[in-house]
């Protein structure tokens, strides 16, 4: 089996949970998949890290990070697998809100002005976190190549308007959810 398809399958087994929810836009949903249950898992961390990295293999960044909480231990694989391989590659965290004390930085790490970097995220629904990643990336000066999700639940369009390239290996047809 390849890590996309072993992803997929601890993705539907260990993520995926039927109910009401209510979603971090507001917006109620009968299903929630609850990628930390995959991205914090010892077993499938590594494959989250090489699935994401071959996602994005083409684009060029030395740099991947993005709005925490989701975002942070999709960021850490990434760092690790590509160590892996051989390659160096920094993260980063982006604050929900600026810090008031000690550096006060609101992304947390080794420095991102005038670096290309990833911004990545668990799942998309609205966009509207990983696109709060990328305009605080770009006041500090990244260049954000592209925007990356383990799972696309419906920002692809939100993430075309801003004129993004946008990587996911799965979306929510893969699911298979009925
Ligand atoms: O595309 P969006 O509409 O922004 O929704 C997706 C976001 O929602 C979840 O995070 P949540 O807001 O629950 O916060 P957390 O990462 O701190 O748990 C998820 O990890 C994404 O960050
Ligand atoms: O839109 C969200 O908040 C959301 C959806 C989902 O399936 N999983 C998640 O962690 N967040």
């Amino acid at each position: 089996m390849s890590d996309r398809e072993e992803l997929l399958r601890e993705i539907k087994d260990k993520a995926v949970v039927h109910g009401d929810f209510t979603l971090s836009s507001g917006k109620k949903a009968s299903w929630y998949v609850d990628l930390r249950r995959v991205t914090l898992d010892g077993a499938v961390a590594p494959l989250v890290g090489r699935v994401m990295l071959d996602e994005t293999d083409d684009l060029g960044y030395d740099a991947v990070g993005g709005l925490t909480l989701g975002a942070d231990p999709v960021a850490t694989a990434m760092l690790h697998a590509a160590a892996a391989r051989g390659r160096r590659l920094d993260a980063f965290v982006v604050r929900k809100a600026g810090k008031a004390h000690g550096l006060q930085r609101r992304i947390e790490g080794p420095d991102v002005a005038g670096r290309r970097v990833l911004a990545v995220e668990d799942t998309s629904t609205t966009g509207g976190s990983v696109l709060t990643a990328v305009e605080a990336l770009r006041e500090a000066g990244a260049e954000v190549v592209a925007v990356a999700t383990i799972l696309e639940r419906g920002a692809a369009p939100r993430i075309a308007e801003e004129g993004l390239v946008y990587r996911h290996p799965y979306a929510v047809e893969d699911l298979g959810l009925s």
